[in-house]
């Protein structure tokens, strides 16, 4: 049956990749500890932790480049044998490594066309996918160019094209990001937003948590090869982000503060800054209660110029979760 990138391989509800008691022991290192990992088939999942966590070794088990040491992994619910070459589950898989391969006096094009045989694709299903992938990737107007001549950021989506070639189910892309530019960043986070779109299930570790931030649907966070966290974004946030009022004022600054004391414990001042008139603090109510903070404000006449909600970052969830120490 001819597939095409509109209609990934092997997509369903329910889970994309779960891994069962994942444990990956280098001699006497054990880099991955009994990892219970759940991603949500179409997840876009971001994977973070310190240096050393274990993110390249939990990809690489799950891109079969190694075996666990003890644990399973299901994608859609088939388990992996390890043992066995698997072929039909291994082209579910699209695999972008942190130091991937680019033959650079190939051009573009050639270089996927070698890709796509590998995998099989005839003739015109293989010319097909070749123009949809760069299309993809933004790089249809490249297909000439010798790879030495690129950017590092079409490099990069280059390598990404390459990775779905044969039209996986699900992608894994270990620090795909680590290296380029904002322009470039933006650029691939627009091909991966464009993937999602397409239903692929996409795991991605990187330490660039804003880029996280506004690409994923759920996180997993690693610590020492135990994995402390795997829910949705909107549940970490909801869970561990605090929301924060910045309020300015054109009067005396006691004046706000006066106000915020008697308005009751949801409200702590965390910052003043009298130079500029302007309080942060930290809110526990709700949006009604937030509403109702500003129309006392109002009604005890202090001129203000500034009431905007925020909330805390990934970053701040991830320095709040407490940090496991190696034993
Ligand atoms: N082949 C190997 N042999 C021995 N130890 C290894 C091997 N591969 C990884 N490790 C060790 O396992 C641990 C986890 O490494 P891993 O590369 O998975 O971490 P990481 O979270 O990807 O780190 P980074 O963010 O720096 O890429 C590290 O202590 C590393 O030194």
């Amino acid at each position: 049956m001819t597939q095409t990138l509109t209609s990934p391989a092997g997509t369903s509800t329910g889970l994309a990749i779960r891994t069962q008691h994942l444990t990956k022991r280098f001699d006497r290192h054990t880099a991955l500890r009994e990892v219970d990992l759940e991603i949500q088939s179409g997840a876009v999942f971001g994977l973070i932790g310190p240096n050393g966590a274990g993110k390249t070794t939990l990809i690489r088990l799950l891109a079969m480049a190694e075996s666990p040491t003890l644990g399973e992994v299901f994608f859609h619910g088939e388990k992996l044998d390890y043992t066995r070459p698997q072929f039909d589950l291994k082209r579910q898989i699209g695999y972008l490594p942190d130091d991937f391969p680019l033959y650079e006096d190939l051009n573009v094009w050639d270089y996927l066309d070698y890709f796509a045989r590998l995998y099989g694709l005839q003739d015109k299903q293989r010319s097909r996918s070749i123009h949809q992938v760069l299309d993809l990737v933004n790089l249809g107007h490249k297909r000439k160019s010798v790879i030495t001549s690129l950017s590092r950021g079409m490099k990069q989506r280059l390598g990404l094209a390459r990775s779905v070639i044969h039209t996986p189910s699900i992608l894994l892309l270990d620090e795909p990001v680590s290296g380029l530019d904002p322009v470039a960043r933006q650029e691939f986070r627009q091909v991966i937003r464009n993937l999602h779109g397409l239903g692929i299930t996409v795991l991605i570790s990187s330490h660039v948590l804003s880029d996280l931030a506004e690409l994923c649907t759920a996180i997993g966070i690693l610590e020492f090869g135990y994995l402390v966290e795997n829910a949705p974004l909107e549940t970490l946030y909801q869970r561990l982000s605090q929301q924060h009022i910045v309020i300015g004022t054109r009067g005396d600054l006691k004046d706000l503060q006066t106000e915020l004391r008697q308005f009751d414990a949801a409200v702590l001042v965390l910052e003043a800054k009298p130079q500029t008139g302007q309080v942060k603090i930290r809110f526990s109510g709700d949006p009604d209660e937030a509403a109702d903070l500003l129309r006392s404000l109002v009604e005890a006449k202090i001129p203000l110029y500034e009431f905007h909600c925020e909330q805390e970052s990934l970053e701040d969830i991830f320095f709040k979760i407490g940090h496991l120490q190696p034993t």
